[in-house]
């Protein structure tokens, strides 16, 4: 089990490098571990305990007890908040959200949720105040909201620079009442007192430090802050006399949604599937056409039609009902809210930038966002979190890139640190990272490569860069999800990264990729006019120009937007000029941290099938491929059991498992496929080690009396007896290293006389038909099919201490091997037996070999026998019967790169499918002793590879081979599996 947290240092402000303020820590122990173990090792990251060397630990406000808390369970979870020596700061208590509180709905710095405390909660740009905005048109002491012992809330401007309006009325020094749900607008930002919340919903904890989140219906995505609206919230009464005689302000929990009468702050009645594209989205319900303009206008430009003329000019809106404030507490609830819209909704991918101003991903493909870094920031943030609270991570993953060396590495870090917290940035297609991030240009190239891929395996196939613009909006709009975002922030740097980035841009929403292009240019004002802003963000990030539509923020401090669709190359303005939404790094850290552990439930609609696009891995495992991971008898039972029913009628199958694939394990099955396997590649490509993965595959699919395996290693001598290791598996008849010609002509006559023997069992019959026959005549002797486990009376008493039914007695099968199990020879080397050496002991009777497999591969098929042949030399064998009859391949690549057991399977029709050979002479990673460990997270090294722990050659454990044939021996004496004989008894 892994999981991340932070762990706070002291407060006494000594911070240095090996005691620093907070580390984020990676956890690795085995489940069920208390904190009690690592407590030590997490102190250590912040400077360790400052006395005495007692470690006490605190989750919020609670102390922890380090023997009784186990990591994995609440609050031990991941993106969990440990303080040492004292609670932990500035949390908002959990039990405290059902107060009344004091939202920050809009504006730069939005998000905010104040609990209302009795007494007076000052609001402004001042540090000092109680509720501190960064926003440049609020004074440093705005307004004051205070809490009258009874409940009501009222508030009064503080001489303000810009004054305070109450659903747009001035509010002066006396104080007015603030209902809940009215809107307070100081400077850019809108404030809104909110009654309790909504109710959380369950999760359950999985032990391993995540919270599975239960699935709801999509309908539940209800916009509107509350239910419930009053049309009688009064508005402000402009010179009330007092506190004591303010009138009722209707605060039951759940009332006003602020839909008074007023007109300038309408319900934000924009349901979850309103409008695309680019909107101004009033939304105010009343059914006017404004809104159905723009989206109209965007939905054209969609099919490809030139739209006639700008889209209308937007209005002022309230704040969308998922405003940061609302989001935030879906996040810490997790309410029904969270994850609540999903791909292929119109609503799917749809942004808010501030005051109804819209954008919608999949209409408009791409999206740039320019402005000046402190501002651009905290708009993107926005952008990002707002999708990330919406979209649950089955349905939206999300890529970072962030690589542009204009930045120095620990400011592009402070900016995206909070990023990683989030769920939606794991790897959950295969990609080689611990996190979907790249901060630096190798990852940048990994990172684009996974999204690349995804195209090339895309309706556009592997020349979708040559795909035109209507050709991508085609795809594109039948493409249901799920989704990937990638944020691109500034420019990649190197030509290749530039040019596939913007190409991810112009042409990744044929398979859902939508980038996000940040690009730092001048606020758009008079001094710098947009399309002199859009020429300076495009040249800052290149990707810009491929976006189909724009937000440039702007004004004298860049706390507005503009939003433009391009057209043509240039924008053309798609709304009119709103107050840009913006959220700080601290409100996005609490965002991020509240998602960490929550995970969508178990088979729930959310997770919906992707075909992976990921590279190959470095290495893989045979038995993990096989899903044997471990190997025991009753798992291979109960595989043989199933093979058994699975081969009915053509004499067994032969199911091979050679890697795995981007998708999961490759294989094939010698019967349908086949019948022969001829294996090509050169020295040290990893032949013989596929050889023995072939020869344990198909030991793992079928009964010992069912499928015979016959070894022969081609080069003789030293270098020759590499399929030695298997001759522990059950399966295993006879192994022949081609070095003495005496015992070669009798391993060739015996498989010759072989074949002679089964073609004269089978007269006229093929292999397939004789089985089905006698499987026919056996249910007339016994109708009663035994059960798994059952035939042949092979239960033993003494060891189930029950007797046993005897069914299959009234068989008519002699006890003992089928006579006509399936046959598999393995060759190793065949071109050392085609073209023997001068010196090679075994050269006299090669030639006699060869001909016995030349039989092999000729008559084979219809006699049951079958082929799995490795050549070195394809010059060599290329005429050979082996090389000529085999329907499947498998080309090996040079071993140099990446590795050894690169390949690709080749089927008989042509389909290829590339994959990575299991290894099955590794020895068996250790897990179990696992200890638990503390790592610093390096956010900036999660996209790489994860270094994987080298297999241990050298260990003295058993290798995967000899574990998987010891449990292959016990299985086959539990079913009384004899092995098949050869030379058969006469
Ligand atoms: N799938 C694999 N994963 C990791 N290592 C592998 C894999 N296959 C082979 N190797 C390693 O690569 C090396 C060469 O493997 P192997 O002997 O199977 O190759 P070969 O093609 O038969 O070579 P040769 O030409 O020497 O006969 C060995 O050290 C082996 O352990």
């Amino acid at each position: 089990m892994q999981i991340r947290l932070t762990v706070l240092g002291s407060r006494s402000g000594h911070h240095t490098a090996t005691a620093p303020a907070s580390c984020d820590v990676l956890v690795t122990a085995p489940v069920g571990t208390a904190l009690a173990a690592v407590a030590s090792g997490l102190a250590a990251t912040v400077g360790g305990p400052d006395t005495g060397g007692t470690v006490v630990l605190y989750a919020g406000s609670e102390r922890l007890d380090l023997q009784r808390r186990v990591l994995g369970e609440p609050p031990l979870v991941d993106g969990a908040v440990l303080a040492l020596h004292g609670p932990v700061p500035d949390v908002l208590p959990e039990d405290g959200l059902g107060a009344a509180q004091l939202h920050v709905v809009a504006g730069p710095d939005a998000g905010g949720v104040h609990l209302l405390h009795s007494g007076q909660i000052r609001v402004g740009r001042s540090a000092d105040a109680d509720v501190p905005l960064d926003d440049p048109d609020v004074s440093r002491l705005h307004c004051a909201v205070t809490v009258i012992p009874d409940g009501r809330v009222a508030v009064a401007d503080l001489n303000s620079t810009n004054g305070t309006t109450l659903d747009g009325s001035p509010v002066g020094a006396q104080p007015v009442p603030l209902p809940p749900g009215a809107l307070l607008r100081v400077g850019e930002s809108t404030l809104r007192l909110a009654a309790a919340g909504a109710p959380a919903l369950s999760v359950t904890p999985d032990l391993q430090g995540h919270l599975s989140v239960s699935a709801r219906p999509a309908a539940a995505a209800l916009p509107g802050p509350l239910p419930g609206a009053d049309p009688a919230a009064p508005g402000p009464v402009p010179d009330a006399p007092g506190l004591p005689g303010l009138p009722d302000a209707p605060g039951a929990p759940g009332a006003a949604p602020g839909a008074g009468p007023q007109g300038e702050a309408p319900s934000p009645g924009t349901g979850p599937d309103s409008g695309s594209g680019t909107s101004p989205g009033s939304g105010s319900g009343s059914g006017s056409g404004r809104r159905k303009g723009l989206g109209a206008w965007a939905r054209k430009w969609v099919r490809g039609e030139e739209p006639a003329e700008a889209p209308p000019e937007p209005v002022l809106a309230a704040p969308d009902p998922d405003d940061p404030a609302a989001l935030l507490l879906a996040a810490m609830g997790p309410t029904e809210r969270l994850w609540s819209r999903t791909p292929g909704q119109p609503a799917a991918l749809d942004v808010g930038l501030g005051a109804g101003s819209r954008v919608s991903l999949p209409a408009v493909g791409a999206l740039g966002l320019a402005g000046p870094r402190t501002r651009l920031a905290g708009a993107a943030r926005w952008v990002v979190a707002q999708l990330a609270a919406l979209h649950a991570p089955g349905g939206l993953e999300i890529v970072l890139v962030s690589a542009d060396r204009a930045r120095g590495l620990a400011d592009r870090r402070r900016d995206w640190g909070w990023l990683g917290w989030l769920p939606h940035v794991r790897p959950a297609h295969g990609q080689d990272c611990r996190l979907l991030l790249a901060y630096d240009r190798d990852q940048a190239v990994a990172r684009t490569g996974e999204l690349t891929r995804r195209l090339d395996e895309g309706p556009l196939g592997t020349h979708w860069a040559a795909a035109d613009a209507s050709q991508v909006r085609r795809a594109a709009a039948v493409y249901e999800g799920p989704y990937t975002l990638l944020v691109l922030d500034g420019d990649p740097g190197a030509g290749p990264l530039r040019d596939v980035t913007g190409r991810l841009a112009s042409h990744g929403p044929a398979v859902g990729i939508h980038v996000l292009v940040l690009a730092e240019a001048p606020a758009a004002t008079p001094a710098s006019p947009v399309a002199e802003t859009y020429e300076a963000a495009c040249a800052s990030s290149p990707a810009f120009r491929d976006c189909g539509a724009v937000a440039l923020l702007s004004g004298d401090v860049a706390t507005a937007v503009r939003t433009f669709t391009i057209s043509g190359g240039r924008p053309v303005p798609a709304g009119g000029t709103t107050s840009a939404d913006a959220v700080s790094v601290a409100w996005a850290e609490r965002f991020a941290r509240a998602l960490a552990p929550l995970r969508t439930a178990e088979g729930g609609s959310a997770e919906p099938y992707r075909p992976t696009a990921a590279a190959l891995p470095a290495t893989a495992r045979l038995l993990d491929e096989l899903g044997l991971a471990r190997a025991t008898p009753a798992s291979l039972m109960a595989r043989w059991a199933a093979a058994t029913d699975q081969g009915q009628g053509v004499g067994g199958l032969a199911e091979i498992v050679l890697g795995s694939g981007r998708r999961g394990p490759v294989g094939t099955e010698l019967v349908h496929d086949g019948p022969h396997l001829l294996i090509e590649g050169p020295a040290g490509s990893g032949r013989t080690e596929l050889l023995r993965s072939v020869a344990a595959s198909l030991s793992a699919a079928a009964r010992p009396d069912r499928l015979g395996l016959l070894l022969l290693d081609g080069a003789g001598g030293e270098r020759g007896d590499g399929l030695r290791p298997c001759t522990e598996l059950p399966h295993v008849c006879a192994h022949l290293v081609a070095s003495d010609p005496l015992r070669m002509r009798e391993f060739a006559q015996a498989l010759g006389a072989e074949l002679k023997r089964r073609s004269e069992l089978l007269e006229e019959l093929s292999f397939a038909e004789w089985h089905a026959q006698r499987e026919v005549s056996d249910r007339m002797v016994s109708p009663r099919r035994p059960a798994p486990g059952e035939q042949r009376g092979d239960l033993d008493p003494q060891r189930t201490g029950t007797l046993r039914l005897r069914a299959a007695t009234t068989r008519t099968d002699p006890p003992g091997p089928s006579p006509l199990p399936r046959l598999v020879v393995l060759v190793d080397d065949l071109d050392a037996l085609v073209a023997p050496g001068l010196g090679s002991t075994g050269r006299p009777a090669a030639g006699s070999v060869v001909r016995a497999l030349e039989a092999v591969a000729r008559e084979g098929a219809r006699l049951g026998v079958h082929l799995v042949a490795a050549s070195a030399h394809p010059d060599r064998t290329a005429e050979t019967g082996p090389a000529r009859l085999a329907t499947l391949r498998v080309e090996l690549d040079a071993p140099d790169q990446p590795g050894p057991g690169r390949g690709m399977l080749r089927f008989g029709d042509g389909r290829t499918v590339p994959f990575q050979a299991g290894r099955v002479t590794g020895r068996i990673p250790r897990t179990a002793t696992q200890r638990p460990t503390v790592v610093p997270v390096e956010w900036e090294r999660m996209g790489d590879p994860p270094a994987r722990r080298p297999v241990r050659e050298l260990g003295n454990g058993p290798t995967d081979l000899a574990l998987l044939a010891s449990a292959l021996d016990r299985a086959s004496r539990l079913v009384s599996a004899t092995p098949v004989l050869f030379p058969p008894a006469p």
